[in-house]
């Protein structure tokens, strides 16, 4: 198959959102100039990215918004169930196991990591925390394929390595860090600084055009 990029695979995520929506009010068939126009992208991007898989919808009849959902979802894999752990049980850590939608989105927080001996052997949300020395254990019986990482920068790359030696391979990363990692091991930067800089350089560039 093609290598599909990055953009395409997060606008597949927002027309899949896109699609709940609509089926949520009731509507059951939508074009590609709607989707555009909710996404503020052209008609011509949203049938490039469906392009990229396989033929969608009708000529002139528009799109099945529970079928087109659907597909999009067996595309990105949400019609499973994925097994995710958590490392680093701290600010970011709590919020993330409070956080009820992850689940509804079939990612299931199944194991707690943290290294602080007042914290291990707690339980929160039903969950134990484990100490690191037991990953790869925990890591096999809870079949985990997704790791977040929310620990500090400079534990995190070592976090990471444990986790890729147990056989993770994919991982959402919170620490302010690039990790580096195998070729077929994926990670996610999640960085709320980076895009607050965008967002100083967008007030910085306008004040200049004043
Ligand atoms: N992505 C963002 O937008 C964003 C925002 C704020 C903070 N952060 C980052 O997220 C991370 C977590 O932030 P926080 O405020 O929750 O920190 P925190 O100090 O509250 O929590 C970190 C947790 O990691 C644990 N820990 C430390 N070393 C460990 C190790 N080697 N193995 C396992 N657990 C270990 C600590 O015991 C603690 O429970 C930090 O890297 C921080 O810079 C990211």
């Amino acid at each position: 198959m093609k290598k599909i990029s990055d953009s395409t695979i997060s606008r597949l995520s927002t027309y899949y959102r896109t699609l709940s929506h609509l089926i949520d009010q009731g509507i059951e068939t939508v074009s590609s100039e709607q989707i555009a126009e909710i996404n503020n992208i052209t008609s011509a991007q949203v049938r490039k990215d469906l392009s990229f898989f396989g033929s969608f919808g009708k000529r002139g009849l528009g799109y099945n918004t529970r079928d087109l959902r659907d597909q999009i979802a067996n595309i990105l894999g949400l019609s499973k169930k994925w097994n995710v752990a958590l490392v680093g049980v701290g600010n970011i850590g709590r919020a993330l196991i409070d956080y009820a939608e992850f689940k509804k989105q079939g990612f299931h927080i199944k194991a707690l990591f943290d290294n602080d001996p007042k914290k291990v052997g707690q339980e929160i949300g039903g969950l134990k925390i484990h100490h690191m020395d037991s990953v790869c254990n925990v890591v096999k019986e809870e079949k985990i394929e997704i790791a977040i990482i929310a620990v500090p920068a400079k534990v995190a790359q070592s976090v990471v390595d444990s986790l890729v030696k147990c056989g993770v391979k994919a991982f959402l990363n919170f620490a302010p860090i690039t990790i580096k990692a195998p070729d077929d091991v994926m990670v996610k930067n999640e960085n709320m600084s980076i895009e607050l800089e965008a967002l100083s350089y967008f007030l910085t560039q306008n004040e200049k055009g004043d």
